[in-house]
């Protein structure tokens, strides 16, 4: 036997003994061999594979780059594409990649090295998690660095809005709870921010959670965190809870008002004792925490219902600010349109403007969605518009309806009948394509009977665009 022949038997055992996969490419990534191992992980037929491009197997190997490129790699994850493993679940391992070369420094092959065995691969399934949370936190500490908001940012020159500006200043010296109300989009979570990002606690993290969103079996878990083991499906060395992560810091429990009964006991507790239980915990953990709550509720009323703790409210509403809604803050509707349009010309480098007919329908709208509808409205506004203006056509019906509305009435040579039924019929236009034009619905909203709408439709020559 010759030398070559006694090192290719030698090679075939060594792949055989192995508990990896190996590949082996020449330098135009064709496969030369491949272990049993390897094609039973792939569920192909070995005699298939040899002779053939890698990428007929493994279709995003980067071993053609590796042997063209002449370099290593070593412990990467590589994720196969669907369908191309046996078992579809097992769609990644971890592999270490080598060109190899000869004396002269010529590619002679590619060898690829695959993880099989079972605690690699549970490394392998770990890292993959754990980079995911990775990305997912990046992803999180951007969202909450871009939006820190410091007060000097909170636009607003309302006399009673800049007094609610004034008292949350305050708040950001102290450590005392502080309860935010108001409707949807009125900026309670920007003020919550600007309370912790102006404190001592600056540094330390400000961890947020909707009360409302999450079901209420699992909120104890995400609030104050389990022990290992505590219940079937609980995590491997347990989860801290958002009171232990914010250590130092400050918790922002948003919707608080839809916080179930039995959790409004267990934050009490919290806030009484500084300290925490978790599930399954043996001794309780001492926190040093500051809550901000907010809700759009109305607590006062859900205390006399009997759905909210009147000792949970006191204890929370010892620093309270009430946002006011946009329509109460007619003044500053102008300021919040001017600033989200340059906020937009900034980032996209451009000098859009509002047309005056514009900028006085926004100013006539109710904005029931506060800022935050006010932010959509002018964004969408700016992706449509064309040119450099946004003009009365770039925004919703319903803002342009109510518009034409008031300046019908506006208008002072036409007769009071006359000025009643053009407001009559543009009411319920508007109320019939809001019910997408289902005639029962538009007449149970205008609270009128739906023959007497269907006479109103024929009188005003109302079309159904269905
Ligand atoms: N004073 C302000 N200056 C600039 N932007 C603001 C201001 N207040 C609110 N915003 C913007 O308005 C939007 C809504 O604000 P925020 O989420 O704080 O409202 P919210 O009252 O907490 O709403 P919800 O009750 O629905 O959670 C956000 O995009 C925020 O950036």
């Amino acid at each position: 036997m010759n030398e070559d022949c006694r090192y290719k038997y030698i090679f075939d055992q060594i792949l055989r003994m192995t508990d990896d996969g190996f590949i082996v490419v020449n330098k135009d990534g064709v496969v030369t061999d491949i272990n049993d191992q390897y094609c039973d992980f792939l569920g192909i037929d070995k005699k298939k594979a040899i002779g053939g491009s890698i990428k007929n197997i493994i279709s995003n190997s980067k071993m053609i780059d590796i042997v063209k490129n002449r370099y290593d790699e070593e412990g990467v994850i590589h994720k196969f594409v669907e369908g191309e493993t046996k078992d579809k679940d097992n769609d990644f391992l971890l592999v270490s990649r080598s060109c190899v070369l000869d004396e002269n420094k010529d590619v002679v092959a590619g060898v690829a090295q695959v993880k099989f065995r079972f605690d690699t691969l549970n490394s392998a399934k770990k890292l993959m998690k754990e980079y995911m949370e990775l990305e997912f936190f990046k992803e999180e500490y951007n969202r909450i660095n871009s939006e820190r908001f410091c007060f000097d940012e909170i636009v607003g020159r309302n006399r009673q809005f800049l007094d609610m500006k004034k008292k949350a200043f305050k708040a950001s010296r102290n450590t005392f709870p502080v309860l935010i109300t108001g409707e949807s989009g009125t900026g309670k979570e920007v003020f919550a921010r600007a309370i912790h990002y102006n404190s001592d606690r600056k540094d330390k993290p400000m961890v947020g959670i909707n009360c409302g969103a999450i079901p209420s079996e699992l909120l104890e878990s995400e609030l104050f965190g389990y022990e290992e083991g505590s219940f079937s499906g609980a995590k491997r060395g347990g989860k801290d809870g958002k009171f232990i992560q914010a250590e130092g810091g400050t918790v922002f429990l948003d919707e608080i008002g839809d916080m179930p009964l039995n959790m409004q006991v267990k934050i009490l507790r919290v806030l009484q004792e500084n300290e925490v239980d978790k599930i399954g915990g043996k001794e309780p953990i001492p926190i040093d925490v500051r809550v901000i709550a907010a809700t759009k509720r109305n607590l006062v009323e859900m205390v006399k219902e009997g759905s909210f703790r009147e000792d949970l409210f006191y204890r929370l509403n010892v620093i309270n600010i009430e946002m006011v809604p946009l329509r109460d803050r007619r003044e500053d509707i102008n300021l919040f349109s001017n600033y989200f349009l340059s906020r937009l010309n900034d980032e996209y480098k451009s000098f859009v403007t509002f047309s005056g007919e514009a900028k006085t329908c926004l100013q006539n709208y109710s904005w029931p969605g506060n800022i935050r509808e006010l932010n959509n409205v002018i964004k969408s506004a700016y992706a449509t518009c064309d040119e450099f203006v946004i003009q009365l056509t770039d925004l919703p019906s319903k803002l342009v309806t109510r518009h034409n509305v008031d300046k019908l009435i506006c208008s002072d040579n036409k007769l009071l009948k006359c000025m009643m039924e053009e407001y009559e019929s543009s009411v319920i236009k508007e109320y019939l394509k809001n019910s997408n034009y289902n005639c029962m619905e538009a007449a149970e909203k205008l609270g009128i009977h739906r023959s007497l709408l269907y006479k109103k439709i024929n009188k005003y020559g109302i079309k159904m665009e269905k």
